[in-house]
């Protein structure tokens, strides 16, 4: 793995084949693997080990499981998915506090009883970089700016004791400065410039992530799509260095 990329790219694919493929050919320009609702879906849990034996044992998995449930059942499931040794999963903030609480102590007790040195990070979700700002006021009904709902749910996040949050890169400046430099912001709704924006409604560049403070970007259409994935990835670690030296 890269330690300098900030990339966490999803292994959005419908067999282990071609994720453990990806990896192979991505692991040394990426910061981590994200796995996801597709490939676990498609997979099922074994394709953890198969990521572990292509990309090297200390391979970071970001699982994105997005637990969004009543307390009880996110503990559980948060202590089974620690107990598998994953380095990030998340849940849904607007599952409320009590269930983000519930999701810290069960990584803690599922990290313990796998003899895991550390509790996954856990992250919360605000809302979906697909979600536009007409959609959270018309659909769902949430009457505050969609700026300030991400940070009071990043807030909540923070004093229910997750690690960071999944935010879109419109909000990043705002929850930085709510939130402070520890907290852990990973940023989907990332395109480099002139790509496919796709179903993705809260974009902007890699370069302008990292310079608003991100510290991970969940890049992968514009990666795993391209005619050579590792030269893309590439361009997006060279886009966002320059942006960290320049900032
Ligand atoms: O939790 C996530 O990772 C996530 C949250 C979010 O708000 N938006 C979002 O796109 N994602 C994930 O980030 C990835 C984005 O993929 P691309 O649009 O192909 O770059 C997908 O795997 C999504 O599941």
């Amino acid at each position: 793995m890269s330690n300098t990329s900030r990339i966490l790219l999803p292994l959005d694919t419908d067999t282990a084949d071609k994720a453990v493929d990806l990896a192979v050919r991505l692991k040394d320009d990426v910061a981590g693997f994200k796995v996801g609702l597709e490939l676990i879906n498609a997979a099922g849990f074994d394709v953890f080990e198969r990521i572990y034996d292509a990309a090297g044992k200390d391979a970071k998995i970001f699982y994105d499981c997005k637990f969004h449930d009543i307390p009880n059942t996110v503990a559980g499931a948060s202590r089974a998915a620690a107990k598998r040794g994953v380095w990030m999963f998340n849940v849904h903030a607007s599952g409320g506090s009590a269930m983000m609480r519930a999701a810290v102590q069960g990584a803690a007790e599922g990290a313990e009883a796998g003899g895991h040195a550390r509790k996954p990070l856990v992250l919360a979700v605000t809302i979906l970089t697909s979600i536009a700002p007409e959609v959270l006021s018309g659909e769902l009904g949430v009457e505050r700016p969609l700026k300030d709902h991400v940070v009071s749910l990043a807030r909540l996040a923070q004093d229910s004791g997750c690690d960071g949050i999944v935010a879109s890169p419109h909000e990043i400046a705002a929850i930085r400065e709510a939130c402070g430099p520890d907290f852990v912001l990973v940023i989907p709704g990332v395109r480099p410039a002139g790509a496919d924006v796709g179903d993705q409604k809260r974009v902007m560049t890699p370069g302008e992530a990292v310079a608003l403070g991100a510290d991970y970007l969940v890049v992968g259409r514009p990666v795993y799509g391209a005619p050579d994935p590792s030269a893309a990835a590439r361009a997006i670690n060279a886009e966002a260095d320059a942006a960290r030296n320049n900032g």
